[in-house]
């Protein structure tokens, strides 16, 4: 974590249909700081970021070192918030705060499903949110304190997880000021 940073870098993460994106915009408008809203897919399409596009899963295979590289001076330097369905592939000097967003499987597989989804994705998706693959992936990645599992069900969810998270950013503020002035 940079102690030069005087915003932070937020990855919020999740399986897809969790509610990411969602996410992202709303903490992007509500927070007290600046937050550029980075949908690290949508990154990786338009600057080409992969090796292929997989039709059968209709996902594209990341190009990992292309990606580390684009991110690299937009996240170090703060002030953003990383939108993906993985997030191990992110440096801990980048992450000031992992979100991880949780959803009911059969909710989730209906949120799937209006994204005409292939089956077997739709399946594979359902089963790594029961397995809490994205958590333990965040859990092994990030020490404990940076990493917040939140429920992402309904509006109050979001509203509440997005208020929440305001309050850690002007606490991360806080702190971020008082650690300068003694500096
Ligand atoms: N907490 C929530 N309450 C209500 N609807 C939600 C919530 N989270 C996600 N959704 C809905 O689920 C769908 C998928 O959300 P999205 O943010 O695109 O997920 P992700 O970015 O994780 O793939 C959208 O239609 C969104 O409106």
């Amino acid at each position: 974590m940079s102690s030069k940073r005087t915003s932070p870098t937020i990855v919020i993460t999740g399986t897809p249909g969790v509610g990411k994106s969602t996410h992202a915009q709303l903490l992007a408008q509500e927070a007290p700081v600046p937050l550029k809203h980075i949908n690290v897919g949508d990154l990786v399409k338009e600057k080409n970021l992969y090796e292929r596009y997989d039709e059968d899963w209709q996902s594209y295979e990341v190009d990992e070192d292309k990606l580390l590289d684009e991110l690299e001076p937009i996240a170090s330097a703060g002030g953003v918030i990383l939108d993906w369905h993985t997030c191990e592939l992110f440096p801990e000097r980048w992450v000031d705060l992992v979100v991880v967003l949780r959803c009911d499987h059969s909710k989730l597989w209906e949120r799937l499903e209006t994204r005409n989804y292939p089956l077997k994705k739709i399946q594979e998706n359902n089963e790594a949110e029961i397995m809490e693959v994205v958590l333990e992936e965040a859990r092994s990645s990030y020490v404990p304190e940076v990493v917040v599992e939140l429920r992402s069900e309904g509006t109050e969810d979001l509203e509440s997880n997005v208020s929440r998270v305001v309050e850690w950013i002007k606490a991360w503020q806080a702190d971020h000021t008082s650690d300068s002035e003694e500096s």
